[in-house]
C-alpha cells in the first residue's frame, strides 16, 4: 500500500500534511512526488486531471485522490488511525479541533497568506493593515489558548499542528508573537510535545524562508 504525496518546497500545509503522516507512523507507506511550482509543474496536463485546483499538498492513496491539507489529514485519521486524539471521534471534541483548523484557514493562515503572498507574488506592498490583521487574529489565538492547555483542548491535536506551522511562518515572517504569553507558553508545549514533528516542519520552515529570502533578493 502506497500513498502517493504531491508536495512543494517549503509549503506550509505540505509541512502540516507531513507531519501527521508521521505522527500516524505512516512514513514507510508515503511515495513522495516533488512538484516544482517554479517550472509550473502543477499545470502539466497530468496534475490538472488530477488536482484542477493544481494546488499541493495532494495525496493519490490507492486511487482516492484528495487535497487541502485539513481535509487530508482528518482522512489520514479516520481511514488509518480512527479513534486517534489528534482527531477525537467525541462529536464535541471534534466540533472543537474543526473550529480551530477552520479559524487557522480563513482567519490566521488566511490573513498571513492575504498579507506575504500577494507581496511576493502579486506585488502588492507589505502593509502594516495587514500586520494589524495578523496580530488581531494572533489575540484571537491568545485568548483561546487561555482557556487551554493545547489548541483545542487538553491533548495534542491536528490543530495544533496546523496552528503550529501557521505561527511558525508568521513569525518567519518578522510579525513577533512574543505579546501573546499564551500563544508563547503553548508554541514550546507543542515542540516540546512533539519534537519529531516540530522537527519536519523547522525543516519545511527552513526551506521556506530560504525561498522567500532568495525572492526578496531578486
Ligand atoms: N488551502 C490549501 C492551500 C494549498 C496551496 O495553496 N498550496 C500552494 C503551495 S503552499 C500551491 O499549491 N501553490 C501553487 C498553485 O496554487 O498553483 C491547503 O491547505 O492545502
Amino acid at each position: 500500500m502506497t500513498i502517493d504525496f504531491y508536495h512543494m518546497i517549503g509549503s506550509p500545509p505540505c509541512s502540516f500534511v507531513e507531519m501527521t503522516f508521521a505522527a500516524l507512523g505512516l512514513e514507510s507507506k508515503v511515495k513522495h512526488h516533488f512538484v516544482d511550482f517554479l517550472a509550473n509543474e502543477q499545470f502539466t496536463p497530468e496534475y490538472l486531471k488530477m488536482n484542477p485546483q493544481h494546488t499541493a499538498p495532494t495525496i493519490v492513496d490507492d486511487g482516492f485522490i484528495l487535497w487541502e491539507s485539513r481535509a487530508i489529514c482528518k482522512y489520514l485519521v479516520d481511514k488509518y488511525s480512527k479513534g486517534n486524539a489528534l482527531y477525537p471521534v467525541d462529536v464535541q471534541a471534534r466540533a472543537v479541533v474543526d473550529q480551530r483548523l477552520d479559524f487557522d484557514l480563513d482567519t490566521l493562515y488566511g490573513r498571513f497568506t492575504e498579507y506575504y503572498f500577494t507581496h511576493f507574488f502579486e506585488g502588492k506592498p507589505l502593509e502594516e493593515s495587514g500586520v494589524k490583521k495578523i496580530q488581531e487574529a494572533l489575540g484571537f489565538l491568545d485568548t483561546f489558548l487561555a482557556n487551554t492547555k493545547y489548541a483545542a483542548g487538553s491533548g495534542l491535536t491536528l490543530a495544533d499542528l496546523t496552528l503550529l506551522v501557521t505561527v511558525s511562518v508568521i513569525e518567519a515572517a518578522n510579525v513577533s508573537v512574543k505579546e501573546y504569553p499564551n500563544i508563547v507558553r503553548w508554541y514550546d508545549l507543542v515542540k516540546s510535545t512533539a519534537p519529531k514533528l516540530a522537527a519536519i516542519n523547522d525543516k519545511y520552515l527552513k526551506d521556506f524562508i530560504d525561498f522567500f529570502d532568495g525572492l526578496a533578493k531578486k
